[in-house]
């Protein structure tokens, strides 16, 4: 069962960050109320920082208990650990570095530092997240390519089509660095909160394609992907311009 896709819209991506920040926190709270832990599943690229950046000056975020949060992420660059490229780096910046979230908690992809080969490092955040019983994620965070890609599954790329996995190595990547690992869609469905985060112009196609119910995803990525309780596009109103109606919105 997955939850039909709704849609938020900010004026521009710094409200949509505090706002997103501000949902993010209330779900922590939330989530921390009815459960011993609360799994995060963190994203890269401009927004996957932005919110996370929000989240320090979010009000509420005084109240969350950061010992019981777990944070993952939906992918990750093939680089040693402290690569400023490495979306565990950059989130790390914005937030992991000021909170006191235990270093067991964050569950980093191994770079070639710790491991022989992007498929190695798959293999072993897989098992991983199948040790921490995560397999649950309470909220997934995810970017959106102007190519409608999300984590590092892109559009017709061979790694979208394995299967029975959680996690896979994905080389020859369009957007650099090439080797990457990424989670499965099965994997990133595994949610119950999947929250798309996107801002700007250059992906109100994708977004557009992403949520038009004929969409497959070979050719749409973020078009298959949905929570078991809640599917969020969180856009600014640059991202939502080409959405049926938009224009009316004046
Ligand atoms: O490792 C990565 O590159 C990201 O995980 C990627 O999936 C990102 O989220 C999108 O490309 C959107 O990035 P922007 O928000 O910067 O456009």
């Amino acid at each position: 069962m997955t939850a039909a896709p709704r849609i938020v819209v900010h004026p521009d991506k710094q409200s949509l960050a505090d706002a997103s920040a501000a949902r993010l926190v209330t779900a922590i709270i939330d989530a921390q109320s009815v459960r011993p832990e609360v799994h995060l599943c963190l994203t890269g690229g401009s927004m996957g920082s932005a919110i996370l950046a929000s989240v320090l000056t979010t009000p509420g975020s005084s109240a969350v208990d950061w010992s019981t949060v777990h944070v993952w992420w939906g992918d990750e660059r093939y680089l040693p650990a402290g690569d400023g490229e490495r979306n565990e780096t950059q989130n790390a910046e914005a937030l992991l570095d000021h909170v006191p979230i235990p270093a067991q908690n964050v569950h980093a992809v191994a770079g070639p530092d710790r491991s022989a080969s992007a498929e190695a490092s798959a293999e072993a955040y897989a098992a991983d997240v199948r040790a921490s019983g995560a397999g649950d994620f309470d909220v997934m965070l995810l970017g959106v390519g102007p190519d409608a890609h999300i984590a590092s599954l892109f559009p017709h790329h061979p790694a979208q089509r394995t299967t029975d996995a959680i996690a896979i190595a994905v080389h020859d990547s369009p957007k650099p660095p090439p080797d990457r690992v990424s989670l499965t869609f099965e994997a990133l469905e595994h949610s119950r909160r999947v929250w798309f985060l996107v801002a700007g112009a250059d992906k109100a196609d994708a977004v557009a394609k992403a949520l038009d119910p004929s969409a497959d995803r070979w050719d749409v990525p973020a078009s298959a992907v949905k929570g078991e309780a809640e599917t969020l596009w969180l856009l600014d109103t640059d991202a939502a311009s080409r959405l049926p109606g938009a224009q009316d919105a004046g």
